[in-house]
């Protein structure tokens, strides 16, 4: 294994998006099958409700679709929620687990994105874990220091042996507009590669880093031609098909 070839961009729709939505998708579709051979791998992940119509619309195509959470445990009485052999079955292959809004909505700790994590992983799905410091933790100097934090505790000894995919979200870039500068990006980013080559050996080197916070077109290339991004997770600008898609064609 080696450092990932193919860049991810996937896009989170959040909790946005009723049946109409869909029509985004065969727009989506249309447009990436009318440009045969782009670099990029694409994940569009819907909320749950429109996970096994979205798997439909991609069939035959060049995105797959994704969930934006799971439980830990693969069924049982847990009411509201869904496991990823749920998400499996609905069509998805991967899912964002560990997004600042969850753990800021629901409480969720790096412990309990790792139990979900292995989930993820024993559930045939693979993660996507996200990470990101807040803007005091980062004014503060203390962003490295929390994103060690998160993805040490976030990542369980399982994440070596299959496809690992992180996100890196700074919280205060999240739907702001703001972004990181493409200097503090770089050093994240290779901060996190150093982590989890020296946790996880060449399956870290292998890992896909993306970057998320208010990824758009008009940035896109610059932020993807950084060293260490892999990819992108991206969330407002992945709900109109013609911006995402201008988006996975800048990778
Ligand atoms: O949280 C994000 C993706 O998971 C980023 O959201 P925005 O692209 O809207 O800033």
């Amino acid at each position: 294994m080696s450092t990932p070839t193919r860049p991810l961009i996937a896009g989170n729709w959040k909790m946005n998006g009723t049946d109409a939505a869909l029509d985004e998708l065969a727009r989506l579709k249309t447009l990436l099958g009318e440009a045969p051979g782009l670099a990029a791998e694409v994940l569009v992940c819907p909320p749950s409700t429109l996970i096994h119509r979205a798997a439909q619309i991609a069939e035959g195509s060049d995105f797959r679709v994704g969930g934006q959470d799971c439980h830990w445990l693969a069924s049982g009485a847990h009411t509201g929620d869904i496991s990823a052999a749920m998400l499996l079955d609905a069509g998805a292959s991967h899912v964002i687990l560990g997004h600042s809004e969850r753990r800021a909505d629901h409480g969720e700790t790096d412990a309990i994105v790792r139990e979900k994590t292995k989930a993820a992983l024993a559930g045939g799905l693979v993660p996507i874990v996200c990470v990101g410091e807040t803007e005091a933790e980062r004014v503060e100097g203390r962003a490295n220091r929390v994103i060690a934090e998160q993805l040490a505790g976030s990542l369980p000894d399982e994440s070596g042996a299959g496809p690992m995919v992180i996100a890196y979200e700074p919280v205060w870039a999240i739907g702001t507009g703001r972004t990181a500068t493409l200097a503090d990006i770089a050093e994240m980013h290779a901060h996190m590669r150093a982590l989890l080559v020296e946790r996880f050996g060449e399956a870290g080197r292998a890992a896909r880093l993306l970057y998320g916070g208010s990824v758009k077109p008009s940035n896109a290339a610059e932020i993807l031609a950084v060293p260490d991004v892999d990819g992108a997770l991206v969330g407002g600008a992945s709900l109109m098909a013609d911006d995402f898609f201008s988006i996975v064609v800048a990778a």
